[in-house]
């Protein structure tokens, strides 16, 4: 049992240096073999690292107050022989004795079993010698705090409440199926859809009132609809109802043309160019067209354009497999708009602060866990540097806008971001309606009635300066929705926290 925290304190270690995702990092350290009994390891260490993870800033504070890396020096300080384990990462990553550290204080704390391991491992051995000073420290950290009880120290509470009322939405995906064909095969399986607005059931599914072919299902369906051959074929597409907005919005057959060029100018992973290219069913060209080179969804970064390439695979949009997708690793703001003047049609999603993603354990490694630390984070200095980070995306995403509007023959485009933020969002658009590029190229934002007029959440008006008629051509959405519901219920109005317009060009 002693390698059981060895193993978790090894898979902490990486989630902190950030070499992966949580899921990702505990699933290696289960196991090689894949057998039952591995896979039940991974699940154990995940759920030790998670919760260690969501108490991190109160097991922090409590060792900060009773330090044992120096009341025990030879097991938890820097020449223990825990950080000499193979495959122990080297600073700048923290010790792997302060990461079994954390997991074993964790359970020493918080689990009333305790710490499962020989009573004669000298790290336990050790470390339970000062319970009742670690014991005595939490107490005074719960009550301090105005805590009703430990379960109440943990970060992340109000994320998970949020996260709970957001179904697992799935997007059909018409190049592969009709949705009447799915729904019959999702029938067969044992799901049944349902007209209601709020679900406690796994067993059951609705359909969105806002975008056709996305399905909402309880998040607890999640592992058994990715076991079915629908999610593996790519013919069920894991994907938020706010994620589908842009290509639903900017539906390019509505204006009834034959020859239709579009671009996706940041794609990666491929979500919404799927979307799009579902939409366009098969015809035109999603990307850009310049004489004989055709490239369809851009990404820039080498990385993301694998996974992009991969997703469009799974999804049947590549030309091989008569699909309509021309992926490219190239940089947007690298083209020159002259160039490319068949493109009529854009979806722009940029790189935003992804404030408004409250579905995944990742936030439990980020930085805000660090800064919700107890005593010494300086909330001024907090604001600051949530303040320049929000400034320099910002510029970046005003820039990426104004340069869409230089494409001569663009008709429409929308933009969007998974932030919370006016920043990214409001703020932008006011700024990029006032450029030389917007006066010029006759831009303006599409009107309420022509991007989803019936979803109730709309623009901030006091970020619009007071301008109604903006703030209402804009589509918000708040992480989890805004109606209340009672716990363990999924409503199929809450999404992630998205923001979305569209532009488009009205020369008078
Ligand atoms: C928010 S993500 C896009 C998500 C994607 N639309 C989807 O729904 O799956 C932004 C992507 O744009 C890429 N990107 C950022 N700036 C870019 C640029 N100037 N040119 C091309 N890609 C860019 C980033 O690497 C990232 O993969």
């Amino acid at each position: 049992m002693a390698e059981f925290y060895v193993k978790a304190g090894r898979a902490l270690q990486d989630i902190l240096a950030r070499r992966g995702s949580i899921k990702a990092i505990t699933a290696q350290f289960g196991d090689d073999k894949g057998s039952a009994r591995a896979q039940g390891n991974a699940k154990r260490i995940l759920a030790l690292v998670v919760n260690t993870l969501s108490f991190r800033s109160t097991l922090q504070a409590v060792l900060r107050k009773v330090d044992i890396a120096t009341l025990e020096p030879k097991w938890f300080g820097t020449a223990s022989p825990l950080n000499r384990i193979k495959g122990a990462l080297p600073a700048p990553a923290p010790t792997l004795a302060s990461c079994i550290l954390l997991v074993l204080t964790h359970d020493l704390l918080f689990v009333t079993r305790g710490i499962q391991a020989a009573k004669a491992w000298p790290p336990r051995e050790r470390l339970e010698r000062h319970k009742a000073r670690l014991h005595a420290e939490i107490v005074r950290i719960q009550l301090r705090m105005g805590k009703k009880n430990f379960e109440e120290l943990r970060s992340g509470a109000e994320e998970r409440q949020i996260a709970a009322r957001i179904p697992r939405w799935c997007r059909v995906n018409t190049l592969r199926a009709n949705t009447e064909e799915v729904i019959r095969s999702l029938t067969q399986l044992g799901w049944n859809q349902a007209e209601t607005e709020q679900n406690d059931d796994a067993a059951i599914f609705t359909r969105s009132e806002y975008v056709p072919d996305v399905l909402a299902f309880h998040p607890r369906a999640t592992s058994d609809l990715m076991r079915t051959e629908l999610y593996r074929d790519g013919t069920l597409i894991l994907q938020d109802l706010a994620s589908c907005f842009p290509a639903a919005i900017l539906d390019p057959l509505r204006d009834g043309q034959s020859e239709i060029t579009a671009m996706d100018a940041t794609s990666a992973p491929g979500n919404k160019t799927s979307h799009l290219s579902a939409l366009m069913k098969g015809k035109g060209k999603v990307g850009l067209c310049h004489s004989n080179d055709q490239l369809i969804a851009l990404e820039r970064s080498p990385q993301r354009f694998i996974t992009l390439q991969r997703l469009l695979e799974r999804t049947g949009c590549l030309p091989r497999n008569h699909g309509n997708v021309h992926p490219q690793k190239t940089d947007f703001l690298s083209l020159d708009p002259e160039k490319f003047d068949s493109v009529q049609y854009m979806l722009l999603d940029p790189s935003c602060s992804g404030s408004g993603i409250v579905n995944r354990l990742d936030y439990l490694s980020g930085k805000d866990d660090e800064q919700d630390n107890l005593e010494e984070i300086d909330p001024l200095e907090k604001d600051k540097a949530l303040a320049s980070r929000l400034a320099s995306l910002a510029s970046l995403q005003e820039h990426m806008i104004r340069h869409a509007m230089k494409f001569p023959n663009l008709k429409r485009f929308t933009y969007s971001t998974c932030s919370i933020h006016e920043e990214e969002n409001e703020k932008v658009v006011i700024k990029v309606l006032a450029s030389e590029e917007a006066r010029n190229g006759g831009w303006k934002l599409a009107s309420r009635d022509e991007v989803l007029p019936s979803w109730p959440e709309r623009g901030h008006a006091s970020a619009c300066k007071g301008d109604l008629q903006i703030a209402n051509a804009l589509v918000r959405c708040t992480p989890g929705g805004t109606l209340d519901t009672p716990p363990n219920s999924v409503h199929d109005g809450a999404t992630n926290g998205f923001f979305v317009c569209c532009f488009v060009r009205k020369m008078s």
